[in-house]
């Protein structure tokens, strides 16, 4: 005899929510076969219910009214992609009071507070997975909930924003501007409603607090996480990234060191030569580092309807399956309790880019100004004559704090005309 069906509520029919109607409907027969029960879409809450969709709801299933329907006594489970804070996280709590188990693809909202939803998946008795909130198909958060968790997590380095990499790409390869690299994303479905959660680095610092959360057993919320977007870079830095045979990348770095975590989210110069220098185009990839397993890569498509849809259609599954064996999945796991390391004792390299007077005596003041603030140089090159001319300065490891000194004397220097761009140089040796 079969068992009885898994009630599905769906809300949101965007880019995400139309694949996920879309794979429920294609993938019946073997849904039903791996979850051991049919799977049975029940509502789809939309916000307009005339509005042209990418595929077509079964008909009576789509209503306005989400409260109705995450409050039904039927549902088993409400699959959230709607994505903000409001209503998400009311209509996330009201489901889970009222026995469905959950599954989301928010990650704003789960950096946000996180810790409210878990406490009350965990006071419900219900689950609550989001394998989808971080770098979309990519298995990467039971990967680090599950597979390491008898490992030690020591950093995580990524490309976790799928609309930047897209951007940046772009702007590398055939030089497109960087609005109409924007435009094309939004068009293939990756960017968010609002795209400055991606292009100023909202998202992939909601990915990072994520990762880090998972991957260091501590709370890790938006707010601590450094985030510096891609609007500041200009063709020029590209270009400069391209003379030393190297990529401008939006990165995600969280690192645990003397038990602090530090977690940021800025564009860098990585080496031709890295591996995350080939991620192209909207795919994600995700390096962890632990003390046993060494280095690991994660790596596919991290945004888009289709990929994103696969990772809720897999966490779907999973609620299926504990429910069928009446038990729930492992939640949150934030025992640690770590402290957060300041921006300004973060360590790497720095390519800084100034604009100078074209005389003598300048490249020792400009080295100088580096040398007071504890900033060693590794490479100076000059660019350019009189009106034009540029020093170009990358420096050995140093601290944040010391790079921002060193700029705030540049600044303050007769011979310097402008500071044009300060980037990060990683994923390289010394
Ligand atoms: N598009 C992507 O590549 C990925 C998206 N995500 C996340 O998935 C979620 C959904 O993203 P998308 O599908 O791209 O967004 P979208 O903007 O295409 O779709 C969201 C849909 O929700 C609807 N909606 C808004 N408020 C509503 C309400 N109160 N009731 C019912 N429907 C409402 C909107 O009308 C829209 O159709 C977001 O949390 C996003 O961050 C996660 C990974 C990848
Ligand atoms: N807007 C996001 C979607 C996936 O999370 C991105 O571009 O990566
Ligand atoms: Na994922």
């Amino acid at each position: 005899m079969s068992n009885k069906p898994l009630k599905v509520a769906l809300l949101g029919c965007g880019s995400v929510g139309s694949q996920v109607v879309r794979l429920l409907t294609e993938q019946a027969g073997d849904l039903e076969a791996r979850v051991g029960a049919p799977v049975e879409l029940v509502g789809v809450s939309v916000r307009r219910l005339d509005a042209p969709r990418e595929v077509e709801v079964p008909e009576g299933l789509l209503t306005t009214d989400a409260e109705a329907l995450v409050t039904r006594e039927d549902v088993d489970v409400v699959v959230e992609v709607i994505g903000g804070i409001e209503p998400a996280r009311t209509l996330i709590l009201k489901a889970l009071e009222s026995g469905a188990s959950v599954v989301t693809a928010n990650k704003a909202l789960l950096a946000e507070d996180g810790p409210t939803l878990f406490e009350a998946a965990s006071k419900a008795g219900r689950d609550l997975y989001y394998e989808a909130a971080v770098a979309g198909a990519i298995p990467i958060l039971r990967p680090l909930r599950e597979s390491l968790a008898g490992d030690r997590v020591t950093r995580v380095l990524g490309i976790v924003n799928g609309t930047t990499n897209f951007i940046l790409d772009k702007m590398d390869t055939s030089g497109a501007g960087f609005a109409e690299a924007l435009e094309e994303a939004q068009e293939l479905g990756y960017a968010e409603a609002d795209p400055t959660a991606d292009v100023e680095g909202f998202d992939a610092a909601a990915k990072a607090a994520i990762l880090a959360s998972l991957a260091f057993h501590t709370r890790v919320t938006a707010q601590d996480v450094h985030r510096e977007g891609i609007s500041e870079v200009s063709a020029a830095d590209v270009a400069s990234a391209r003379d030393m045979d190297a990529v401008v990348k939006l990165l995600a770095i969280a690192e645990l060191r003397d038990d602090q975590v530090s977690v940021r989210v800025h564009p860098a110069m990585i080496p031709r030569s890295h591996p995350l220098a080939s991620v192209r185009e909207a795919y994600n990839a995700v390096f962890v580092e632990s003390e046993a397993a060494g280095q690991l890569m994660f790596y596919g498509p991290g945004a888009g309807g289709s990929p994103t849809a696969s990772a809720v259609l897999g966490d779907l599954v999973t609620v299926g399956r504990n429910r069928l064996n009446d038990t729930t999945g492992v939640g949150e796991s934030a025992y640690a309790d770590r402290a957060v390391r300041p921006m300004g004792e973060t360590v790497t390299r720095y390519h800084v880019a100034i604009d100078v007077e074209d005389r003598a005596g300048v490249l020792a003041a400009v080295a100088q100004a580096f040398a007071d603030n504890g900033v060693s140089i590794q490479i100076v090159r000059q660019e350019g004559r009189g009106a034009d001319a540029q020093l170009v300065v990358v420096s050995h490891q140093a601290t944040d704090a010391q790079l921002s000194a060193t700029v705030e004397t540049l600044r303050g220097m007769e011979i310097v005309r402008e500071v044009t761009s300060v980037m990060r140089v990683e994923g390289e040796s010394e």
